[in-house]
């Protein structure tokens, strides 16, 4: 390795605190190795991207480090502590929380509802639907301020059926947020999305990052260029390639990784 390699090496590099990392992270199902020996480390406060074709194994990385599935080998920490195995309530306990690309609403509860059913679940008071208006009002001043950050204070009374796709995917991001995770990832924030909503979660998500750790799959380039500090790539359950998105756009491994992609669609 030259000097400027090393210089340029250290340029891609997480700095600072190392917030969620994973060493040989490895999932076989049923023979077939979806992940390979993953090796990730997101500094704290950064904001990192995972993106890769389609199988690359981004949902399955995403799942293992939510504790959605156990992984056959390898090891995964946050802020140092080794979360390998726990289950998903376990990490979130460590300050981990995650969105789903599949809406999970429910249609006759209001925004301010859904938030409020939310922090009252945290507090310990699981969801329970019967709860009295009264105790739930207790909830009532945060779940605005999270409607608000999200944008949604129109339509904080307004059943989530009618909300539209944008709206009920920043609902959701609300509901995340509602834990008030250290790290938060978020799969495919705006995917089926219009260039506006696209526009408007990009600066939501610039806003929520703030003192926090973000990790988000996407395949929208110019939303992982808009928001990632560092960028992983994978391809066939392994890393291709890692570092700042100018870097990673024009590694020519990555550059015919995609369009070997484009020539099978
Ligand atoms: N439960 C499972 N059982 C068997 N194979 C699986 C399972 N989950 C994922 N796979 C396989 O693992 C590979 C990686 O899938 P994964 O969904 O993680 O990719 P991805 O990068 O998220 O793709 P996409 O961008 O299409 O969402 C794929 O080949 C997929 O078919």
């Amino acid at each position: 390795m030259t000097h400027a390699d090393l210089e340029t090496a250290a340029e891609d590099a997480p700095r600072g605190t190392v917030a969620l990392s994973a060493r040989g992270l490895t999932k076989d199902f049923r023979g077939f190795r979806a992940v390979k020996e993953v090796d990730l480390d997101v500094a704290e406060g950064e904001v990192h991207a995972l993106v890769g074709p389609n199988g690359a194994g981004k949902t399955t990385l995403f799942n293992l480090l939510t504790g959605f599935i156990k992984p056959t080998a390898g090891t995964i920490t946050v802020h140092g502590t080794d979360i390998t195995g726990k289950l998903p309530e376990q990490i979130a306990h460590e300050g981990v929380a995650r969105s789903f690309q599949i809406t999970s609403l429910f249609d006759n509860l209001t925004p301010r509802e859904h938030l409020e059913l939310a922090l009252q679940g945290m507090a310990g008071g699981g969801m329970r639907f019967w709860r009295s208006d009264r105790t739930l009002l207790r909830y009532r001043g945060r779940a605005d301020e999270l409607v608000e950050q999200v944008g949604l204070t129109a339509l904080a009374d307004r059943p989530a059926g009618e909300l539209a796709y944008g709206q009920k995917r920043a609902l959701e991001m609300a509901l995340v947020l509602a834990l008030d995770p250290k790290v938060m990832l978020l799969d495919e924030p705006t995917a089926g999305m219009g260039r506006e909503d696209v526009e408007r979660t990009i600066e939501l998500v610039r806003r929520i990052a703030a003192g926090r750790t973000v990790v988000f799959v996407d395949h929208n380039m110019h939303v992982v260029g808009s928001l990632a500090h560092h960028v992983t790539v994978l391809m066939a359950g392994e890393v291709l390639a890692r570092g700042t998105y100018e870097r990673v756009r024009t590694d020519p491994r990555v550059i015919s990784a995609y369009l070997g992609e484009e020539s099978h669609a």
